[in-house]
């Protein structure tokens, strides 16, 4: 039995990820906690999994590594420099591994990969993720994670910017810059988690397109990271190492 804690117990995703993990045969839920409990309540706990703010998470994180509780993360708001900082902390507790992902739905994990596979063949590249109003952070943890993916894949094939001619700009009209690539967030009651990725070439569109229908759809992803992040060294960026992608 791996014993696990969940951060953020009594949120949207917390919910579902304690629920998730009470009906898992080989994982035990020795502490569900949220805003104002003592974080000393994950002692015992092996493996906690965080969804909470991005205003807090780094705090938990701290606590988590310096005490070899290994961290699961799908709180978002993680630049560089905050994962760098989480790197510096694992240097000094080697015996403690973090996973951090910005998505746990499978399927988004592939529109992700999918869309960083396609990115060297097309010209333009855009993201326009949908959220529910609720969301603290813009863009989503997915849509900055995609833009950097893309990126990446544009640099490796040596394509340069992108072509737009936009020289007189509402301010934000042409969205976040991430990388080169830009981002588009929406904000709408009725939705939970949606994103497209538009690639355009020469008299081609191919969209990608993720629909979240339910926050359950987090969790297998969840466990999946619970299971393996004891085996992992260090820390590891997203799901995709664990889907052999
Ligand atoms: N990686 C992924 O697959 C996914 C990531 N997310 C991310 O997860 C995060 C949470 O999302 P969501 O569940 O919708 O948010 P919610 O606001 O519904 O849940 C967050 C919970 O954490 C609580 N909380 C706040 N501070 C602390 C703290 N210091 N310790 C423990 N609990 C605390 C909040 O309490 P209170 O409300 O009182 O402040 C709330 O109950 C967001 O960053 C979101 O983007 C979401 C979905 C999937
Ligand atoms: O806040 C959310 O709801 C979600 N957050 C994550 C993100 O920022 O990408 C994952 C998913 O989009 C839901």
């Amino acid at each position: 039995m791996i014993k696990v804690g969940v951060l953020g117990a009594r949120g949207r995703v917390g919910l579902e990820v304690c629920n998730a993990v009470e009906a898992a045969p080989d994982l035990e839920l020795v502490a569900a906690l949220d805003k104002d409990d003592a974080i000393e309540g994950l002692q015992g706990a092996e493996v906690v999994v965080d969804f909470t703010h991005p205003d807090v998470v780094m705090g938990n994180l701290e606590w988590a590594i310096a005490h070899g509780v290994h961290p699961v993360v799908g709180t978002t708001g993680f630049d560089t420099g905050r994962l760098e900082t989480v790197r510096g902390w694992l240097a000094k507790f080697p015996g403690t591994n973090c996973l951090i992902a910005p998505n746990f739905g499978i399927a988004a994990v592939l529109m992700m990969h999918f869309a960083q596979q396609a990115a060297k063949h097309f010209e333009s590249v855009e993201i326009v993720e949908l959220h529910h109003p609720n969301k603290a952070d813009a863009p989503s943890g997915t849509a900055r994670r995609t833009a950097e993916l893309v990126a990446e894949a544009r640099a490796k094939a040596g394509l340069g910017a992108m072509p737009d001619a936009t020289s007189t700009e509402i301010g934000g009209a042409r969205g976040a810059d991430v990388g080169g690539v830009r981002v588009h967030a929406v904000r709408l009651s009725g939705l939970i988690a949606h994103q497209e990725v538009l690639l355009g070439g020469d008299g081609e569109i191919l969209t990608i397109r993720h629909d979240t229908m339910s926050r359950a759809a987090f969790t297998p992803g969840v466990l999946l990271g619970v299971r393996r992040v004891r085996e992992l060294p260090g820390l590891t960026v997203g799901l995709q190492p664990l889907l052999d992608l």
